[in-house]
């Protein structure tokens, strides 16, 4: 597992990561989220000691990276994808990496096919599309059976297929006891892969809850009714000179073509609002935010004093 503990870096004075506390805990997936800049990548670097914290520390089955005796047993990682040698051969990449940590060399060929990069392993990387890089990334970062791997935006630039792959790979590694921490700005891929989420704005820690949670907490839910006849529903729920559903204390928004949102109320007490008015309803729904649109309206503080920051 990874316990970070009041983990503080600042560049020239300048706090990008803020004082941040959390774990990622074994068995399931966690999802790193924040906006650009908000500081994923240097707590990442932070984790694997590619750079000093200013203050707090990060632990990776209890110690400090620089301390594990063999690091690549203990956490994987993909940080840059475009980072390898050209002029190296798959095979001849994981090979080196292998030998350079003590691991045995049996190791290369199985995390080839794990990949499915068995059939390229013998050609050099410089020919490979950014998909192939990542898989070969994700090689390396499982090469020494690590229990803790940490991704940052593993499915950049992967087609459909390749996200899918990632995303089933990420959870079968998880539901095999491994702790998972994966950055990514595709939200609709991180809802389906990440059990829980850490959500950082400006460095500082916004979020730390199960997903489900996370949605539940900072999305909304609005119940989508149509009426046979639609006039009927507009005037119980929103004739503007004189506004009824307001009165039941219903927020109600027409959104398209007779077809109104309301929130503030369950979908039987609008079923039993419109029945009781002699309002024949065809369509009631439960519509819940995306974990997209909860992410949005979470951090929109952050986004916005960063653009200020930057104007
Ligand atoms: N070596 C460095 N020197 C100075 N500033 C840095 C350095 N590394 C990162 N930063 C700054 O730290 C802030 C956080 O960057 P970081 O890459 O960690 O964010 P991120 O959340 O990973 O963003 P993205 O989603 O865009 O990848 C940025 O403002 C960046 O410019």
């Amino acid at each position: 597992m990874i316990e970070i503990q009041g983990l503080t870096k600042e560049y020239d004075g300048r706090r990008v990561v803020d004082d941040l506390t959390f774990e990622v805990r074994p068995g399931v997936v966690t999802g790193f989220l924040g906006p650009n800049g908000a500081g994923k990548s240097t707590t990442m670097r932070l984790v694997l000691g590619l750079d000093r914290p200013t203050a707090g520390h990060a632990l990776v089955d209890g110690r400090p990276y620089a301390e594990l005796p063999a690091p690549l047993r203990t956490v994987g990682a993909l940080l840059d994808a475009q980072a390898m040698h050209g002029g190296r051969t798959a095979h001849g990449h994981l090979r080196w990496l292998a030998a350079s940590n003590g691991l045995p060399a049996r190791r290369v060929d199985e995390v080839l096919g794990q990949v499915g990069l068995a059939d390229a392993a013998g050609r050099r990387i410089r020919g490979f599309s950014l998909g192939m890089r990542q898989r070969l990334g994700v090689a390396a970062a499982l090469l020494g059976d690590p229990p803790v791997l940490l991704l940052d935006e593993p499915v950049n630039g992967l087609d459909p297929e390749g996200i899918r792959w990632i995303r089933t790979l990420l959870r079968d590694l998880a539901a095999e006891g491994r702790a998972v921490l994966v950055s990514s700005h595709l939200m609709t891929e991180m809802a389906l892969t990440a059990d829980h989420l850490v959500v950082i704005g400006r460095g500082r820690l916004l979020a730390d809850a199960a997903t489900s949670e996370f949605i539940d907490r900072h999305g909304r839910t609005r119940i989508r009714v149509r009426a046979v006849a639609p006039a009927k529903l507009a005037a119980l729920l929103g004739d503007p000179g004189h506004d009824p559903g307001h009165d039941h204390g219903l927020d109600a928004t027409e959104v398209d073509g007779g077809a109104w949102e309301v929130s503030g109320a369950e979908p039987e007490r609008i079923a039993a609002l419109a029945a009781a008015n002699g309002v024949v309803l065809y369509e009631i729904a439960v519509q819940q935010d995306s974990l997209e649109e909860a992410f949005m309206r979470m951090t929109a503080d952050s986004v916005e004093y960063r653009a200020e920051a930057s104007a």
